[in-house]
């Protein structure tokens, strides 16, 4: 997709560069740059590949990942298929583990547990969701932190929202990563998060927080959304419905962030609309997504070489 104009990123958040937003607006084109997530994700995991076959020669084995999934969930299936791919790729092994969607939090935690202990495992990823009459938040307390490349613990959350070492939540992580491609200036903007989910939303905005941005969250139960999504420098979309967020209610010049995935591939954010007043947009598919890959592949590795070195 080509953009019509070229706004330097680092402007593209500022209230300077409204005006022009809004004239281009007005006469229906695509003013904003596109933020591809691909390219980024793509040095990523170049990165990680490097030094994956390198712990690979130092040590004999690969860095391993486990994807654990619970039950047959058509989209959840095509998710882990994906990340196993992409680790392959790189040169990271990944231990499969199917639970049928019966399993009771005790046989999930049980199972977890087991990985966490084992010193081929790397890395975990429970995948979410795993079903309803399942304690999700039991059982990613049951990752080890040190293997929790997928930053879904409430260690991990700890360590992401007071700045300190360790790993963070894949999309939220890949979103600052996103954010840092392109220039985008954080500190004193406006961050308007719409979602507050605990591996999403949630720590996406304790990640702007530390980098200085005035943090609003907002959710399925904020009144007034319209008002306040209007306000945001930087707009984080992640509350999983379609095209939930239109052009109307962009700032103009604001930086974009489409974190949904609903299915289809469509975004939270309304694309053709948005586009003709944010000053940076991530499309979907080819924004965050490739994003959130490969920081966990990026982090399966660090964990694998940590715990190595630390060994
Ligand atoms: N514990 C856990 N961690 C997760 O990180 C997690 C999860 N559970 N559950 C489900 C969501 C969803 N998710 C995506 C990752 C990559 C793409 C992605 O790469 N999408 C491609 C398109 C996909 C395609 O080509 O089919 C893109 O946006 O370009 C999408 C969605 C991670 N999630």
């Amino acid at each position: 997709m080509s953009s019509t104009q070229a706004t330097p990123s680092t402007q593209a958040a500022s209230g300077a560069q409204a005006a022009s937003g809004t004239q281009q607006a007005a006469s229906g084109t695509q003013t904003a740059r596109l933020m591809d997530g691909t390219g980024p994700a793509r040095r990523i995991i170049e990165s990680a590949a490097a030094t994956a076959a390198d712990f690979h020669r130092r040590t004999g084995t690969a860095p391993c990942l486990a994807t654990v999934l619970v039950g047959e969930d058509l989209a959840s299936v095509t998710y882990v298929r994906m990340k196993q791919a992409r680790c392959a790729k790189a040169g990271i092994e990944s231990r499969h583990v199917a639970l049928p969607a019966s399993i009771s939090t005790g046989g999930l935690v049980e199972k977890i547990t087991e990985l966490s202990e084992d010193p081929g495992v790397h890395g975990i990823l429970l995948q979410h969701p795993v079903g309803p009459h399942i304690d999700e938040r039991a059982a990613f307390e049951a990752i080890a932190p040190d293997k929790d490349v997928d930053g879904v613990t409430m260690h991990s959350f700890a360590a992401m929202s007071f700045g300190l070492p360790g790993f963070v939540s894949c999309t939220p992580g890949g979103i600052m990563r996103l954010l840092a491609e392109y220039d985008v200036e954080l500190t004193g903007k406006h961050a308007v998060v719409v979602g507050r989910s605990p591996i999403l939303g949630k720590p996406a905005g304790m990640l702007l927080l530390e980098r200085n941005a005035t943090v609003t969250y907002c959710h399925s139960r904020t009144s007034g959304l319209s008002a306040i999504v209007r306000q945001a420098d930087v707009l984080v979309a992640a509350v999983g419905r379609p095209r939930f967020i239109t052009g109307a209610d962009i700032k103009p010049g604001a930086v974009v962030i489409d974190a949904g995935y609903n299915p289809g591939n469509v975004g939270d954010v309304d694309f053709a609309s948005a586009a003709e007043r944010a000053g940076l947009i991530t499309p979907v598919p080819g924004g965050v997504g490739p994003m959130t890959i490969a920081v966990l592949l990026a982090q399966t590795v660090e964990a694998a070489v940590r715990g190595r070195d630390t060994a």
